[in-house]
């Protein structure tokens, strides 16, 4: 069963010189985010090019803000950053259609009353015709074991079920790149395992936010972002090493025990 639109994006997209087959997909040059005259991000100078690339980093640390660079959520104050070979503040307004976002907060990226529409309403951004689009999203709900949510309001879904929801409806549209931000915060053990096993089988470009260094050890690559900048990036056994010890020392510092002691 095939739930593809027939309007899929070429290659070469017409509107934007997008090139999906780009070996570097993101090109980061001494890009910098002020948010309200506050620095966020500075001189990040990266590549991306592995097929599977995970994000670590305290909380604050700036890895939402990056990440956000990438689908034209946020644009760079500084520097120049490409997306698949184009300037991603040219490109921001076509950037979603290839790369799809699932948010930390599901309340922040579903906006439709029911499961059908809201995984439907992709599917009709790219141009699909409105009935199309909800039989595709009942096939493709029903495909992943969530026909049973389909016509359930997202208000009243659990925090797991909303954010197994929210990956399908980025899922459905088929980016070339798939940026998912703390996909298994509110998941069980057992729909952890069934999402990790989905994400290792896709042919999409994924780069991922995870508090869970398990998650991320057979990926190809951990990028560590610390204070807005690039603490360290390299091999994922290497880097989440580096990045644990370092957490153990600054709890060691600041005592664990002592709430007061530490800071927000
Ligand atoms: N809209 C905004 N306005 C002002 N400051 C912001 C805004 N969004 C983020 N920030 C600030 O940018 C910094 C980085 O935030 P960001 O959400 O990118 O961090 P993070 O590493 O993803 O954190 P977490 O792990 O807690 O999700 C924080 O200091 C935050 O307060």
């Amino acid at each position: 069963m095939t739930f593809w639109r027939s309007k899929r994006a070429s290659t070469q997209d017409k509107a934007v010189a997008f090139d999906l087959e780009a070996a570097s997909y993101a090109r980061f040059e001494n890009v910098g985010l002020e948010i309200s005259g506050r620095t966020i991000l500075q001189d990040l100078s990266l590549q991306l090019n592995q097929q599977r690339i995970g994000l670590v980093g305290l909380n604050g640390s700036g890895k939402s803000s990056f990440v956000r660079l990438l689908n034209g959520l946020r644009q760079p104050t500084s520097g120049r950053l490409e997306i698949f070979g184009a300037d991603a503040v040219a490109a921001r307004k076509d950037l979603p259609r290839h790369v799809g976002f699932v948010f930390q907060n599901p309340d922040h990226q579903a906006i439709f009353p029911t499961v059908e529409e809201d995984v439907a309403f992709g599917l009709r951004q790219l141009g699909e015709d409105d009935r199309l689009a909800l039989e595709q999203a009942r096939d493709f709900l029903s495909l992943h074991g969530a026909s049973h949510l389909a016509q359930r309001p997202i208000a009243e879904l659990s925090e797991g079920q909303k954010q197994l929801v929210c990956i399908l409806a980025v899922l459905i549209m088929q980016p070339s790149l798939i940026i998912l931000d703390e996909p298994y915060s509110s998941l069980d053990a057992l729909a952890a395992r069934r999402l990790h096993a989905k994400l290792e089988s896709l042919p999409q470009k994924i780069v991922m936010i995870s508090h869970d260094p398990s998650q991320l050890e057979d990926f190809d690559r951990v990028v560590w972002i610390e204070a807005g900048g690039l603490r360290a990036d390299g091999a994922p056994g290497e880097i989440l090493k580096a990045y644990d010890d370092d957490i153990r020392a600054k709890a060691a510092a600041a005592g664990v025990d002592d709430w007061d002691r530490g800071h927000l």
